[in-house]
């Protein structure tokens, strides 16, 4: 969405040589790439290709077999996921991993805390903790819901809400895993508006998503995994419309 970016600002996220092997299955084998501020990357493959196992690894779901993830200059080999977070990696699940019996509030500001590891603020730091998770809320147009349980919202509310999450922390790195699928034009719209600003603010985002149309409308760039291995990385136009690949993502290959 920011294709002014300068091809010569230092990458937020470096990835060099990224391997995972689950038993025999090479998950994510040799992946090297840069994710830059103000770009959107988006994740295409075949089921099985590598995206999600590619999401834990730089989240620091998952320990990596090979490789290097350097956040902001600093290797992330040993970080753990709540640091990794802290430090301003985002990321929403397909299965969007709400706490359902908690309000919509209550979800936003535990997204804040970090988990389990909280650190103590100041009273000024909660002032403004507070008029930033209201900004999010109005943005997500939650605001009215913020005493209703995340489970009593519908589909496309408990979507914005895992947005919402992402969002309050100020997260510099969104991570989406199809955020856009089973929304309706209307919300679509809406989830569009906010990455448009936050993206020209300059948040970088890298998402997984399956619906090409919606791959197309969103992304920068793309990069197209296969069986753990990065195909292609480049541009939409030129990724989607390479006939090899398209046959490897319609599961026609030779
Ligand atoms: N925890 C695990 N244990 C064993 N194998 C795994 C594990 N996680 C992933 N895999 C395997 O690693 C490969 C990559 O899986 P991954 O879920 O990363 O792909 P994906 O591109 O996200 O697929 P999908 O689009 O279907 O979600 C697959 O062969 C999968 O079966």
């Amino acid at each position: 969405m920011n294709m002014t970016a300068s091809a010569n600002d230092a990458p937020l996220m470096q990835i060099r040589n990224l391997d995972k092997s689950f038993g025999g299955v090479k998950a994510v084998d040799d992946v090297s790439m840069d994710l830059r501020a103000g770009i959107v990357t988006t994740l295409v493959g075949p089921n099985g290709a590598g995206k999600t196992t590619f999401f834990n690894l730089i989240t620091g779901n998952l320990t990596r077999d090979g490789g290097q993830v350097t956040w902001l200059g600093r290797d992330t080999a040993g970080m753990k996921p709540y640091r990794i977070a802290r430090a301003g990696v985002g990321r929403t699940y397909q299965d969007l991993r709400l706490f359902d019996g908690m309000t919509v509030w209550e979800n936003v500001l535990n997204a804040t805390e970090h988990g389990a590891f909280p650190v103590p603020i100041s009273r000024a730091h909660r002032i403004a903790r507070r008029e930033r998770i209201e900004r999010v809320l109005e943005r997500t147009c939650l605001a009215d819901k913020r005493n209703t349980r995340a489970i009593d919202l519908a589909y496309a509310e408990r979507k914005f809400l895992s947005m919402a999450r992402i969002m309050a922390t100020e997260a510099k790195l969104w991570l989406l895993d199809e955020p856009a699928s089973g929304l309706d034009p209307n919300s679509y719209e809406r989830f569009l508006a906010i990455l448009r600003e936050d993206v020209a603010e300059g948040v970088t985002v890298c998402i997984i998503e399956h619906n090409l149309d919606i791959v197309i409308g969103i992304s920068d760039r793309i990069a197209f995994l296969d069986r753990g291995r990065l195909l292609a990385d480049g541009d939409p136009h030129t990724v989607m419309n390479d006939p090899e690949l398209a046959k490897i993502y319609f599961g026609d290959r030779e």
